[in-house]
Order: C-alpha cells, then sequence, then structure tokens
C-alpha cells in the first residue's frame, strides 16, 4: 500500500462493447463526474462525459475507439480536462467491476497479479464479460501503478447459496471437476437493492425477505432472505434464467445437441446464437423495451408475443422465489426496465393477487429516480421500484477494503 490518502474512487463497470464510470468522492458519496463510452470496436463508438462537479456542460465525442484500452485512455482525457484526471494525489483506489469470480473471490479483493490470472482462467465462463473487466484492469494499473486496484465481483453475493440452489443435478464429481455449478451475477446490484428495499420498508435487512428483478439488458432474479441470497436465476455463465436483451435466459438443454446434430450449427455458432442474437432481439429484432412497447403500441404481434414471452418467464420466477422463500415482504424491481418500464411491471404481478401481490396503476405510473413503493397500501407484499447503484456499491466496497489496508 503506498500510503495514498486520497478520498475519491474511479469507478469502472466494462461491458462486452461499453464501458461506464463514476468518480466518487467517498467524503459524502458525491459524484463529481460519470459517463461511458458505447459501441466500443465499431466505427461509431461514442462517448459522453458529465463533469459533475463543475456543473459543466455534457460533452459527446463520436468517432472508433478500438478496444477497452483505447477507451479507458480517453476517459482519462476527460477527466483531466475538469482536473480530476488519473494522475491526481486525491484518488484512493479504482474500483472495478468484475463480472465472474468463480467461487474463489466471495469479497471484494485488491489486484495483484495473482487476482488477475484467476480472473483469466474464469474467461471461458464469463466470455462476454471477463475479458473487458481484465483490459479495464490493466490499463488503469499501467496508469497509475502506485494505486490500489479493487475487483467487486458480480458472483460474491451468491456465494452464500446453499448447495441445493446453486448444484445443478449432475454427476457431482464431472462438476467438480470442471467447476460446473451455479453463480449467479449482478450480485452488486441485488445486495443493494435488497438493502436499499429493506430501507424503503423501514425495516432491517436482517428482517426482510425479498425477490429482487434486475432487469437490465442482462437480466436476473434473486431470491434474499434475511440480507443473504438464497437462489438466483443466472447460473455458470448469465446465459440461465429470464429473457434478456439478446440471451434466451432458461430453454431445454437438448436444443443445443438440436442445433448441433439436426441444424448442422457449430459450438461456436451456437454460443453466439444464444448470447448475442436470442432474448428481445431474437424474438422480434429489437432488445429495447422502450422500442418494443412503441411497436406494441403501434400493433405489432412479433413485439407483442416478444413482450409476452418475457414477462412470462418473469412471473415464473416470482412464484417460484415465492416458494423458495416462504414469505415475501417484497419485490423490487430494479435497473432499466425494471426502474422504467411500468407496463412490465403491471404484467408481471398481474393475476397474483393470490400471493398478495398487486400494482396500484397510478402509483406504477409514476417516474421517479427514487425508491418508492407501487403496491397498494392493503397489498400483503410490497412491490417497489428501487433504482440500482451499482457504482456507489463498488466504490463504497472499494473505499471500505482500501482503508482498511492502509
Ligand atoms: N424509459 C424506458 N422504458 C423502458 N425501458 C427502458 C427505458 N430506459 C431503459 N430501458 C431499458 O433498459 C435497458 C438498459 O438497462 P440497463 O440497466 O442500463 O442495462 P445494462 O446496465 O445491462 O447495459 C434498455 O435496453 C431498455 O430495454
Ligand atoms: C452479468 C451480466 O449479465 O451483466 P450485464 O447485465 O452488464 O450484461
Ligand atoms: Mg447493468
Amino acid at each position: 500500500m503506498t500510503g495514498t490518502r486520497g478520498t475519491r474512487v474511479l469507478v469502472l463497470n466494462s461491458g462486452s462493447s461499453s464501458l461506464k464510470y463514476q468518480l466518487l468522492d467517498m467524503r459524502d458519496s458525491s459524484r463529481l463526474a460519470a459517463g461511458l463510452v458505447e459501441r466500443i470496436g465499431e466505427q461509431t463508438s461514442r462517448l459522453k462525459h458529465t463533469p459533475l462537479a463543475s456543473g459543466g456542460d455534457v460533452r459527446e465525442a463520436e468517432g472508433p475507439i478500438a478496444d477497452h484500452d483505447a477507451a479507458l485512455k480517453a476517459v482519462a482525457q476527460e477527466l483531466s480536462r475538469d482536473g480530476l484526471g488519473l494522475d491526481s494525489p486525491d484518488l484512493a483506489a479504482i474500483g472495478h467491476r468484475v463480472v465472474h469470480g468463480g467461487m474463489f473471490f466471495t469479497e471484494p479483493t485488491v489486484v495483484d497479479d495473482a487476482v488477475i490470472a484467476e480472473i483469466e482462467r474464469l474467461i471461458p465462463v464469463a466470455p462476454l464479460h471477463n475479458p473487458a473487466n481484465l483490459t479495464g484492469i490493466r490499463t488503469a494499473r499501467a496508469l497509475r501503478p502506485d494505486l490500489p486496484q479493487v475487483a467487486v465481483f458480480d458472483t460474491a453475493f451468491h456465494t452464500t447459496m446453499p448447495e441445493s440452489a446453486a448444484r445443478y443435478a449432475i454427476d457431482p464429481r464431472i462438476a467438480d471437476r470442471h467447476r460446473i455449478r451455479r453463480y449467479g451475477f449482478h450480485g452488486t446490484s441485488h445486495a443493494y437493492v435488497s438493502r436499499a428495499t429493506a430501507e424503503l420498508l423501514g425495516r432491517a435487512p436482517e428482517d426482510v425477505n425479498v425477490i429482487v428483478l434486475h432487469l437490465g439488458n442482462g437480466a436476473s432474479a434473486s431470491a434474499v432472505r434475511g440480507g443473504r441470497c438464497v437462489d438466483t436465476s443466472m447460473g455458470l455463465t448469465p446465459l440461465e434464467g429470464l429473457v434478456m436483451g439478446t440471451r434466451s435466459g432458461d430453454l431445454d438443454p437438448a436444443v443445443i445437441f438440436h442445433l448441433a446434430r439436426v441444424g448442422g450449427m457449430s459450438m461456436d455458432e451456437i454460443d453466439t446464437l444464444l448470447n448475442k442474437r436470442s432474448g428481445l432481439f431474437g424474438l422480434c429484432g429489437d432488445n429495447d423495451m422502450r422500442e418494443i412497447r412503441r411497436r406494441i403500441d403501434g400493433g405489432d404481434e412479433a413485439a407483442s408475443l416478444a413482450f409476452d414471452i418475457y414477462v412470462h418467464r418473469l412471473k415464473k420466477y416470482i412464484g417460484a422465489y415465492y416458494a423458495v422463500l416462504g414469505t415475501v415482504d417484497a419485490v423490487a424491481f430494479t435497473a432499466g426496465v425494471g426502474e422504467n418500464a411500468a407496463p412490465v411491471r403491471e404484467a408481471a404481478v398481474a393475476g397474483l393477487e393470490g400471493l398478495g401481490l398487486a400494482v396500484d396503476p397510478e402509483r406504477n405510473a409514476v417516474r421517479s429516480d427514487r425508491p418508492r413503493i407501487v403496491s397498494p397500501d392493503a397489498a400483503r407484499v410490497a412491490v417497489a421500484v428501487v433504482p440500482t447503484d451499482e457504482e456507489l456499491e463498488i466504490a463504497t466496497q472499494t473505499y471500505a477494503l482500501v482503508g482498511k489496508n492502509t
């Protein structure tokens, strides 16, 4: 450790073709800058930088950004223009979202060569995410070798799942040899949102059972009992479970044999089909819920069926996790779709009055970025919209760890 006494944390959230970032001052958790690089690797990459501290104008730039290394260097330049560059002595650490941490990483971890090697070893089970996360770590390390880099893992929150939920029903010797089990993802979000939901209800996290529905481009559900995850819908990889923007979620594994044997597709082709060309996009050609709703309003049948399939799967997971938990205090919707798409929330709990679940149409229609309850006062189970903040959670965990180590 360097003895740095900075109070700022830069959070990097690298997706397969995007890099989201935030710079926070941990004295009051305020955001000094935030931004996003999209379409990395394409000719039309786009950088959007919001200098929150200075209150300056949002800056946008378009043009090819080849990879995550170039993206992070462009971000570093933008931050420098605001006097918030990576060379600042005020920076205490850089916190990285890492999607797959296997069974090894149950806590935020200061990155060293051994940690990098382990994240690299997990690439085959998170091929869309871990390579981008690693590039972010390596570039950040090269830019500030003296600064602690902290990895915060999507899988960590789910390591409390009982074996009955984490194991697939296959020969355990084979499973163990290949480390096949259900790891779960989006854990930072599930942890944050389940805690924020308890707070919204005015109760301690230990005292409430929550079903969290994280519906972004990737989507997952989790059952959280007293603050600990007991089941989640993603598995060995982020492909299992809910219908997503471009991923199929659950299907009969024999579909894969069939596509290979009868359809003549290669394993790589099937992988691409299920991860990148399925889900809402595969069903109707659009993966954005806003566009799908527009098409439904215009009478589009393919969009309507895609929506129904999406919601049907969601409803099944609500029912399943209700049964896993026994009693449920709240169902919390979060991430891009969960926070913004009122029709998804309404349709997902429609007909579940017998389980004590309902939305109040007026409350559900209100747009807000604050946590809120959208069920009627008399409902047995609260239906809540709780905006996630993975970046704040990563910054908090990073700063706590660095503080501990200095
Ligand atoms: N106003 C909105 N109405 C409906 N859906 C929305 C809205 N805004 C965003 N979304 C949905 O949220 C998705 C992005 O969610 P987000 O959580 O930001 O994803 P990720 O972090 O996985 O990239 C979009 O693809 C879109 O489907
Ligand atoms: C794990 C995962 O699916 O992440 P994202 O939603 O960012 O793609
Ligand atoms: Mg996300």
